[in-house]
C-alpha cells in the first residue's frame, strides 16, 4: 500500500462532539475481512479518517466499496477486524446520529411530495434539524412541494442527501450517489454536498467517477481486491502511479546528461525540447532552472484515470521502470501491492 503524507496531515487533529477525547478518528477500520463464500470481497483493510476529511473510496467493480460501505454502516457483519465510528460501534454511532448515509437505491414514495418524505422520515429520529433546513442544504428548499414521483434523478438524490442530513451527522457516508445522474445533476449534488462540507462535515464518498474524486475529495483512496492499494490527495495519487514530465526548451542537450540529473528516470530529447521523466518534478524543475540554461519550463501530470489504471490493474507494479518513491515529502511507504 502506498500511504501519502496526505492521509496523515490532511484534516485538523480535532474531534466534535462534546466530551470526545481529543484525536479521536471519525472512522477507523482495522484488518477488516468479508469473504462471501469463496469471494474475499474485502481483504485486510485498514483505513482511518479525521474529522472533516472529504475521502473518495475509488475502485474497480468489485473492489469491495459497497461491502465495506456495509460494514462500517453496520449493514454487513466483518469476518474478522473492527469497524469505529466516532470511537464507537456502527450500531451505535447511527443510534446516535453521528453517521447518516445517501445509498444509491432506497425505496421513495412517489406519490409523497418532497417536504412529506421528509417530515415523515424526521418522524423516525428522536432529534432533527427542521425540515426547511435541511430541504435549504440538500439545494432543494423550492421543491418542497414538488411529488417525488415528477422529481429527476438528481433531485431524488438530493432529496435523499437531505433526508441523511436529518440527524445533523458528523460522518455522512454516500455509495456512488450520481450512478446514473446527467452532468447537470452530478454538478448540482455536489455543488450542495461542497457547500454542505465546508461547514465540517467528515465526508466517505464511493465513485466510479474519477473526475468526481479529482474535483471533491480531499484525500482518495484506491481499493483493489479488498485493500487499500494507494492513499493520497488526488495530485500525489496521479503522481504516484504516473510521474510527471518536466519538459524545458534547452538547445543541444544529451540525453545521457539529463539521465543523470537527480530525480530523472527517463530522458527524451526531441529537437531542442527535452523532456525528462520524473517522479519528482520539483528537484528536477529546480535543476533545470538553477543549473542550466533551460527556458520555457513546463511541468505535465498525467491524469487520475492513467493512475487508476495503473494502480488497480492485475500487471504489477504501475510505476515506470526505474522510479522509485522516496520522496519523504509525498510518500511514508513504498510498495504497490
Ligand atoms: N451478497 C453477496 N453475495 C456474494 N458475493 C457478493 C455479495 N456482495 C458482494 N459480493 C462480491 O464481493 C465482491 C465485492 O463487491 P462490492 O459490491 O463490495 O464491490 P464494489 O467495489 O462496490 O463494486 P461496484 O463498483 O461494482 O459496486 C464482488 O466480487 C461481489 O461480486
Amino acid at each position: 500500500m502506498i500511504t501519502t503524507t496526505a492521509a496523515r496531515d490532511a484534516a485538523p487533529d480535532v474531534s466534535t462532539a462534546a466530551g470526545e477525547r481529543p484525536g479521536t478518528l471519525a472512522l477507523e477500520l482495522r484488518g477488516l475481512h468479508k469473504s462471501f463464500g469463496a469471494v474475499r470481497a474485502v481483504d485486510g483493510l485498514d483505513l482511518a479518517v479525521r474529522p472533516g476529511e472529504i475521502v473518495a473510496f475509488l475502485g474497480p467493480n468489485g473492489a469491495g466499496k459497497t461491502t465495506t460501505i456495509d460494514m462500517l454502516l453496520g449493514l454487513a457483519r466483518p469476518d474478522a477486524g473492527t469497524v469505529q465510528v466516532y470511537g464507537r460501534s456502527p450500531a451505535q454511532a447511527i443510534a446516535q446520529g453521528r453517521v447518516s448515509a445517501v445509498l444509491q437505491t432506497g425505496g421513495l414514495l412517489k406519490d409523497l411530495t418532497v417536504a412529506e418524505t421528509v417530515r415523515l422520515t424526521a418522524s423516525f429520529f428522536p432529534r432533527s434539524r427542521p425540515v426547511a433546513e435541511v430541504l435549504d442544504r440538500a439545494g432543494i428548499g423550492d421543491l418542497g412541494g414538488r411529488r417525488v414521483g415528477a422529481c429527476s434523478g438528481g433531485q431524488q438524490q438530493r432529496l435523499r442527501f437531505a433526508m441523511a442530513l436529518l440527524p445533523d451527522p458528523d460522518l455522512l457516508v454516500l455509495d456512488e450517489p450520481t450512478t446514473g445522474m446527467d452532468v447537470e445533476g452530478r454538478r448540482e449534488f455536489w455543488a450542495a454536498i461542497r457547500a454542505d462540507a465546508a461547514r465540517g462535515r467528515t465526508i466517505v464518498f464511493a465513485t466510479h467517477y474519477l473526475e468526481e474524486a479529482d474535483a471533491y475529495a480531499d484525500r482518495v483512496v484506491l481499493v483493489r481486491h479488498g485493500r487499500v492499494v494507494a492513499d493520497g490527495t488526488s495530485a500525489e495519487v496521479k503522481n504516484l502511479a504516473a510521474g510527471r514530465i518536466v519538459s524545458a526548451t534547452l538547445p543541444g542537450a544529451r540525453p545521457e546528461v539529463l539521465a543523470a540529473i537527480d530525480g530523472v528516470d527517463r530522458a527524451e530529447v526531441r529537437g531542442d525540447r527535452v523532456l525528462l521523466h520524473t517522479s519528482d518534478s520539483d528537484t528536477v524543475a529546480r535543476h533545470l532552472l538553477t543549473r542550466t540554461q533551460a527556458v520555457d519550463l513546463e511541468i505535465a501530470g498525467l491524469g487520475l484515470e492513467d493512475a487508476f489504471i495503473a494502480l488497480t490493474s492485475d500487471t504489477g507494479d504501475p510505476r515506470p521502470s526505474g522510479t522509485h518513491p522516496t520522496n519523504p515529502s509525498t510518500l511514508t511507504t513504498g510498495s504497490i501491492r
